[in-house]
C-alpha cells in the first residue's frame, strides 16, 4: 500500500487549501492593522522599531506585517540609513486612516462582524436559533450608515454627475428619493440643481438618521417623509424619482406606484443589483444574506432580492406595458469607471 500511489494527485486540494488559508491570513493581517490604528501611525516614514514601539506590539512580526502590506500596495518603502522606513501610499491615507472624509473603516468593519457568523456556520446551518434575526426598524438605520459612508467614496458623485446631464434633471422642481436612506443622494441633487426639492422618503426611524445627514451638509432644499413604500402613499407631482438599492426598486406593485406619482415626462431613475450570471463570489454573498432573519423584510434567496421581485428583462417589460420609455439601461460599472458591483442603473421617462 506505501509504494502505491493514489489514483489523483493531492496537487488540485493543496493548491485549494493553500490559497484559502492564505487569503484568510491576509485577511485576520489587515483586521488586525486596521483595529491597531496602524494606518494611522504611518502618515509619515517610520522605521519597523519606531512603529512597534508606538503600537506596543512585537518587532519581528511587525517587520513582516509591513512587508506584507507593502506587497499589497497599501504602504510603501524607502531606505534611509541601511534602514527600511514605511509610510501609507495614498490609497490608504484617504481610505483608510481614521477622520478622513472618505474613510472606508466602518464599512470594513462590518466585514470584521459578518466573518463571525462564518465561524459559526455550522451551527446556522443546523439550527435556525443562531441565525440573526433583526427587523427593518432596527436594521435599516444601521445599514444606512454604512451606505453613506460607502457611496461617497466614489459612486455618489459618479451617479450624481451621469444624472445631472439630463434635460429633464435640469429642469427638475421636485424629486423623490424613494427608500433613500442617508438622502446623500437627495442632498447631491439639490446642489446640483438650486431650483430642486429633495424629498427623502423612509422608514420612520430612517428618517430620523436621514435628518442628521441633512443637518451635518447644511442642506436647504431636502425633506424627509416617513413611511412604508409598500403600505403608504409616496407623493405625486415628481419630476424625478430615483430609487437606489431599495427593496421595492424590483418589485412591479412598486413601479406601479412610481409611474402614478410622476408627473407626465418626468424620469424614474433606479439603480438596482438585478442578479444574472452567479459566480462564486455570489454564492457565497448568497449564504451570508440567508444567514439572518429581518422582520418585515420578504427576503428571496439569492442577494439583494425580494419576493415578488422581476427579473431585468421582465422588470423592463412591465415599465414598458405600464407607459414607460426606456431611455437607457447601464452597467453601473461602465458609469463608474471601475469593477464595482452587478448594478444596473435604468432610466425610464413616463410618456
Ligand atoms: C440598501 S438601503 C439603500 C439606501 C440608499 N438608497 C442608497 O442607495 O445608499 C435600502 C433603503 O430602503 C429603505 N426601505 C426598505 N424598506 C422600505 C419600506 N418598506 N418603505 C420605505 N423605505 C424602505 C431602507 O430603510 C433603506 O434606507
Amino acid at each position: 500500500m506505501l509504494l502505491n500511489l493514489p489514483d489523483k494527485s493531492p496537487e488540485k486540494i493543496l493548491e485549494i487549501f493553500n490559497e484559502v488559508y492564505t487569503k484568510t491570513k491576509l485577511f485576520y493581517l489587515l483586521k488586525t492593522a486596521i483595529e491597531l490604528g496602524l494606518f494611522d501611525h504611518l502618515e509619515e516614514f517610520r522605521s519597523v522599531e519606531e512603529l512597534a514601539e508606538i503600537l506596543k506590539i512585537d518587532v519581528v512580526m511587525t517587520e513582516y506585517i509591513l512587508k506584507v502590506l507593502e506587497e499589497i500596495g497599501l504602504i510603501e518603502c524607502k531606505t534611509k540609513n541601511g534602514k527600511r522606513q514605511y509610510k501609507n501610499t495614498e490609497i490608504s491615507n484617504i481610505f483608510l486612516k481614521e477622520g478622513s472624509f472618505y474613510s472606508l473603516r466602518d464599512p470594513i468593519h462590518s466585514c470584521f462582524e459578518n466573518i463571525k457568523n462564518w465561524e459559526n456556520l455550522s451551527d446556522i446551518l443546523k439550527n435556525k436559533k443562531y441565525r440573526k434575526k433583526e427587523d427593518i426598524n432596527s436594521f435599516f438605520p444601521k445599514v444606512i450608515k454604512k451606505l453613506a459612508d460607502e457611496c461617497k467614496c466614489w459612486e455618489l458623485q459618479k451617479i450624481l454627475e451621469y444624472i445631472a446631464k439630463y434635460e429633464e434633471f435640469k429642469n427638475a422642481k421636485k424629486l423623490l428619493d424613494l427608500g433613500g436612506g442617508h438622502g446623500l443622494y437627495a442632498i447631491g441633487f439639490t446642489l446640483l440643481n438650486k431650483n430642486l426639492k429633495s424629498y427623502v422618503f423612509d422608514l420612520p426611524d430612517v428618517v430620523k438618521e436621514t435628518q442628521k445627514f441633512i443637518k451635518k451638509y447644511n442642506a436647504k432644499n431636502v425633506f424627509t417623509i416617513a413611511g412604508n413604500f409598500y403600505t403608504d402613499d409616496i407623493g405625486n407631482g415628481y419630476d424625478i424619482i430615483f430609487c437606489s438599492y431599495n427593496p421595492g426598486g424590483k418589485n412591479p406593485k412598486i413601479a406601479q406606484k412610481v409611474y402614478n406619482a410622476l408627473n407626465k415626462g418626468g424620469l424614474f431613475i433606479n439603480k438596482q443589483f438585478f442578479p444574472e450570471k452567479e459566480s462564486i463570489e455570489d454564492f457565497l454573498d448568497n449564504i451570508e444574506w440567508n444567514m439572518f432573519d429581518a422582520e418585515g423584510l420578504k427576503k428571496d434567496k439569492r442577494k439583494y432580492t425580494f419576493k415578488g421581485d422581476l427579473n431585468l428583462e421582465k422588470y423592463l417589460d412591465y415599465l414598458k406595458k405600464l407607459g414607460f420609455k426606456i431611455i437607457e439601461v447601464k452597467d453601473i460599472n461602465q458609469i463608474l469607471g471601475i469593477k464595482y458591483g452587478k448594478a444596473k442603473i435604468i432610466i425610464a421617462k413616463k410618456i
